[in-house]
């Protein structure tokens, strides 16, 4: 059986969220760990990193949690070849750790953005996004006041490059460069995203978008 955990933080609000999403669309085996591990369970076959306010956004979003000691744990995991998701919180925590490049600043708008948004699937062969087709336009909501995503001209190219632009805003959302909404790290097994695709599982939520990166996710792992 898959093995999955969801890592929580000081602050962490969408960690149960996640868990739910892992356990009902891929069955796996969902442990939640809490940051002071230095261990992570054996044999895991995934690893999020949930969305949130670690440490209440102090200093910058995911600078403290990325100093957490289960951190560790994860960046050698992640060099293992674990794959690693991280949403909102998670993905600005994996930047701070250096598993992904750029930052996530301020919003451009400065203001808080909680809405469904339009999203462009640029890379669908990564084990993350095999459960969209490329180009694909689908709906996944944000909830963050830093998702404006930098990084300097030659990284972006790099990123782009490599096909490591997993989605991209159809749409400006919060100034994100190259409207840039989720990036792949270099060996495509960590994937950073502002969207909460936990957050769209089922039609009561009011669509599935989200659904498929899992059970693209559980096809690639099984
Ligand atoms: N939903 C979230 O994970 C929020 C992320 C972060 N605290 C922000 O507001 O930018």
């Amino acid at each position: 059986m898959m093995r999955a955990a969801v890592i929580q933080f000081p602050g962490s609000n969408c960690d149960r969220d996640m868990a739910v999403a892992i356990r009902d669309i891929t069955g796996a085996d969902t442990s939640l760990v809490w940051h002071r591990e230095s261990v992570l369970p054996s044999g895991l076959d995934l690893i999020a990193i949930p969305g949130g306010f670690s440490y209440g956004d102090y200093l910058r979003s995911g600078a403290m949690a990325a100093r957490s000691p289960v951190m560790q744990a994860v960046i050698a995991a992640a060099g293992r070849g674990v794959p690693v998701l991280g949403v909102c919180n998670g993905f600005q925590i994996l930047t701070e750790a250096g598993l992904l490049p750029g930052a996530l600043m301020r919003n451009a708008g400065i203001r808080f953005v909680c809405r469904t948004v339009g999203l462009t699937v640029e890379n669908n062969q990564s084990m993350f996004t095999s459960g969209y087709s490329a180009g694909e336009k689908i709906h996944i909501p944000v909830a963050h006041h830093d998702g404006n995503f930098f990084a300097d001209d030659a990284t972006l190219d790099r990123l782009e490059g490599e096909g490591r632009v997993a989605f991209r805003y159809a749409e400006p959302v919060n100034g994100s460069a190259r409207n840039i909404a989720g990036v792949l790290n270099d060996a495509g097994n960590v994937l950073g995203m502002m969207p909460h695709p936990e957050r769209m599982i089922e039609a009561m939520q009011g669509g599935s978008d989200g659904r498929r990166l899992f059970e693209g996710l559980i096809r690639e792992i099984a």
